[in-house]
């Protein structure tokens, strides 16, 4: 076992919020260690480039580009190239192919016409109410099956489950109450993505921070137990590799899934009774994402993105190059795991406009694994769920530091207004260094 010299601030993850803070910190005089298990860089944010052009297997959108999203910012000051993306709405399709257009639109101005209603319904509920938002936009008399046959009113519950793929869990364990509470805190506006993908970002968050001499980056470096020294004016971190590094003050942006599954004894003294009941009372959703690379164009460019509808859950299918030929799908929870050809098939059978031409198998796959990851167990913070006991402030629990403040805790589930997104991974990462830098020079 080895130890390292003292450190201002321990940071554990190298994902955009441990980057966040590395950068902030850095540039503040203070000095920074990052100990990153993966072997790289950007955590959720994970750029493929394996078939020559970049696939998102984690974050893709800059949700609310132009109203105020903290990315535009970095991405101006670090000369990264962004764009808007089309508004179009795509094409909704189902196992019998593309829907009807006037099918469609009826489909779309009925789920808008539900969740206004469930937001009505809601705005005079007490939190304790313990439906769920399943037992409100599906129930028998909404708005979402109005107007629609027996054989058309499956497609409408179809298309309600596209919720769940922001939220990453099914509308039946949702709290109605906050889930109006849950949308209505991202930033407004369209989406737009950074040119060349996120990975962008994170490494010119690693290098700016690098860049003033005051923070340096370990890979392979898992972090095994978090300790407070005696004196109580320190703290010592150990990775399973042996090595033991000290510090002023420690960051944690270990992200919630994994935080459920950690030892008790890994943060010593252990964390009191109000973090973790915080911690199993929140949920992790799960969303995957999948690149398909073909020889050939099979389907109309012209009329993605597709929404395809399915028993399971919705599956979101956004071409992304037509030459070469490449689409980028999100897999909701309910056909996570699926093979990625099964998807493969039910995609193409909704979508193919080449009909008697068989459609060709993807040539290349590549695909996300975050429910079964160690490092994440999911994709990111779900909305609150139904139970009895259970608000956003317990996302304000989560961020709540310890120790007298030398033990912080950012990540995108420690920032209330912003969960599960890439701004409240770096907006809490930003608000951790402010509060660390302001503690460290009073101390
Ligand atoms: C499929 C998917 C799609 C998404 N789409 C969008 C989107 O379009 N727009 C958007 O705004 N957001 C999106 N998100 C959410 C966004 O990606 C995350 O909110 C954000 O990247 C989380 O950053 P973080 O730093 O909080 O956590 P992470 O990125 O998970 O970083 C935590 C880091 O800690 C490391 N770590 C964990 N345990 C240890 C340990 N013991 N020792 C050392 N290191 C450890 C991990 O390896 C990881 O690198 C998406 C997420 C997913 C999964």
């Amino acid at each position: 076992m080895s130890t390292t010299k003292n450190t201002d601030v321990l940071i554990i993850g190298a994902g955009l919020s441990g980057l966040s803070a590395a950068y902030n910190l850095s540039k503040a005089g203070k000095s920074v260690l990052v100990l990153e298990a993966r072997d790289r860089i950007g955590g959720r944010a994970w750029t493929d480039s394996s078939f020559g052009l970049p696939v998102e297997l984690g974050c893709m959108a800059i949700h609310g580009y132009k109203e105020g999203n903290p990315v535009l910012g970095y991405a101006k000051a670090f000369g990264l190239e962004t764009k808007l993306l089309p508004a179009s709405p795509g094409t909704l399709a189902s196992a019998d192919g593309p829907l009807d257009p006037a099918l469609s639109t009826k489909l779309r101005v009925n789920l808008n016409t539900a969740r206004a209603n469930m937001n009505k319904i809601i705005s005079h509920s007490s939190a304790s109410d313990t439906s769920s938002a399943a037992d409100i936009l599906l129930a028998p008399s909404s708005p979402l099956y109005t107007g629609l046959s027996d054989s058309e009113k499956p497609k409408a519950t179809a298309l309600a489950r596209s919720l769940e793929i922001g939220w990453g869990i099914p509308l039946e364990d949702t709290a109605a109450h906050w889930s109006a509470w849950a949308s209505g805190v991202a930033f407004a506006g369209s989406d737009g993505v950074i040119i060349g993908g996120y990975v962008k970002l994170a490494e010119s968050l690693r290098s700016a921070a690098e860049q003033t001499g005051n923070a340096s980056f370990l890979l392979h470096s898992r972090v095994s137990k978090v300790i407070q020294t005696e004196d109580g004016k320190g703290v010592q971190i150990q990775t399973s590799d042996g090595q033991t590094y000290s510090g002023r003050a420690a960051l944690s942006t270990i992200p919630l899934g994994a935080l459920k599954t950690l030892p008790n004894d890994f943060f010593t003294p252990p964390l009191p009774a109000r973090k973790t009941s915080a911690i199993s009372r929140t949920a992790v959703g799960v969303l995957e994402k999948l690149g398909l690379l073909y020889d050939s164009l099979w389907w109309d460019p012209a009329a993605g993105p597709f929404t395809v509808l399915h028993e399971s859950g919705v599956i979101l299918v956004i071409p992304i190059s037509s030459s070469p030929p490449c689409l980028h799908i999100l897999v909701p929870h309910g056909l996570a795991g699926k093979p990625a050809t099964e998807i493969h098939d039910i995609v193409s059978q909704a979508i193919t406009t080449r009909s008697p031409n068989p459609v060709p198998q993807p040539t290349k796959i590549i695909s996300s694994r975050w429910k079964d990851d160690e490092l994440s167990y999911g994709a990111t913070s779900s909305p609150i769920t139904v139970g009895e006991g259970r608000s956003p402030l317990d996302f304000a629990e989560l961020a709540r530091p310890l120790w007298g403040g030398l033990l912080g805790f950012s990540g995108e589930a420690t920032e209330l207004d912003h969960r599960g997104s890439v701004p409240g991974a770096i907006l809490s990462g930003e608000r951790e260094a402010r509060r660390i830098v302001a503690l460290l020079d009073t101390i």
